[in-house]
């Protein structure tokens, strides 16, 4: 069956190489329940954002689907003919990353650290290096292989952050309010590069964002979640349904180039 964009909400066929279903699925912590029936099916080459307010359960949901922390339910993986798929690469890009200012820690560093068993203190293979300038190539950051992290922009650390989730490439990708705090080009080149890296690698990617106005230019499916699904659907059914206006206020909507996006009244990105 080929891969379909369209919006079939609880579809429990495979729609391509690696699916996502999560099925009756939740997360309780400590006797609280933070996540209770989550049903969704992500469906292969589709950027679907998770919106909801603070402490809707977002961020636990994708430690749930990394096995971080434990759920009930069911999360499986079907590949194209239906049947469980292998175990699938799973990438993650979060929020930001710890490191002490100033360390001396290159980008060639971290993927050596990260994708070799060979200690960084030993310099690194001509292999590596080929290896890490291709996957910044993907993110165009090839030119950020021999900097310090610390010497990066906020945007330019997310783009490497990006760069390392996508090595191996994976079958479903999870991102973490990824561009939060960056500046608006900074913002619009990551969703961009996501964009084009979501076509031509039919990735299936679940993106948190609080960000409506770039999540309603970029993203082809929003799911609004409050410890449940609440909404699911195209931006423009979830960010029309008065459902989202108990969680954000009134949203307003405009038209800029064609593309129509939505954002909370006064402007910028809901936090
Ligand atoms: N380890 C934990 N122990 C207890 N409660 C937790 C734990 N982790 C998360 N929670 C609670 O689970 C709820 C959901 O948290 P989560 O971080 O998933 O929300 P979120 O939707 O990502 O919020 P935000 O938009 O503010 O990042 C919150 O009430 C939080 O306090």
């Amino acid at each position: 069956m080929p891969c379909s964009n369209a919006i079939e909400k609880q579809q429990t066929k495979a729609c391509g190489l690696c699916c996502t279903l999560l099925e009756d699925f939740g997360v309780k912590i400590g006797g609280t329940e933070i996540l209770r029936d989550v049903n969704l099916h992500i469906h292969c080459g589709e950027l679907l954002a998770l919106v909801g307010p603070n402490g809707a359960g977002k961020t636990t949901l994708l430690k749930a689907i990394l096995g971080e922390i434990p759920h009930t339910g069911w999360l499986r993986f079907l590949d194209a003919s239906n049947c469980q798929a292998r175990k699938p690469i799973v990438g993650y890009v979060p929020q930001k990353i710890d490191f002490a200012a100033g360390a001396p820690v290159s980008v060639l560093d971290l993927f050596s650290a990260a994708l070799s068993a060979r200690p960084v203190c030993l310099g690194h293979s001509r292999r590596m290096q080929e290896r890490t300038e291709a996957c910044l190539l993907r993110v165009r950051a090839d030119h950020l292989l021999k900097r310090r992290l610390s010497d990066l922009s906020g945007g330019e650390l997310q783009r490497v952050l990006l760069a390392l989730a996508l090595e191996p490439k994976p079958d479903l990708l999870l991102m973490d309010e990824p561009v939060s705090g960056i500046d608006v080009q900074g913002r619009e080149m990551f969703y961009e590069i996501v964009s084009d890296l979501r076509r031509n690698y039919d990735l299936s990617i679940i993106l948190v964002s609080h960000d409506l106005a770039l999540v309603s230019q970029y993203a082809e499916r929003v799911v609004l979640l409050n410890k449940t699904v609440i909404c699911d659907g195209t931006p423009g059914d979830v960010f029309s349904d008065g459902r989202i206006n108990l969680v954000y206020g009134p949203l307003y909507m405009e038209r800029a180039e064609g593309k129509l996006s939505y954002a909370k009244r006064g402007g910028g990105a809901i936090a």
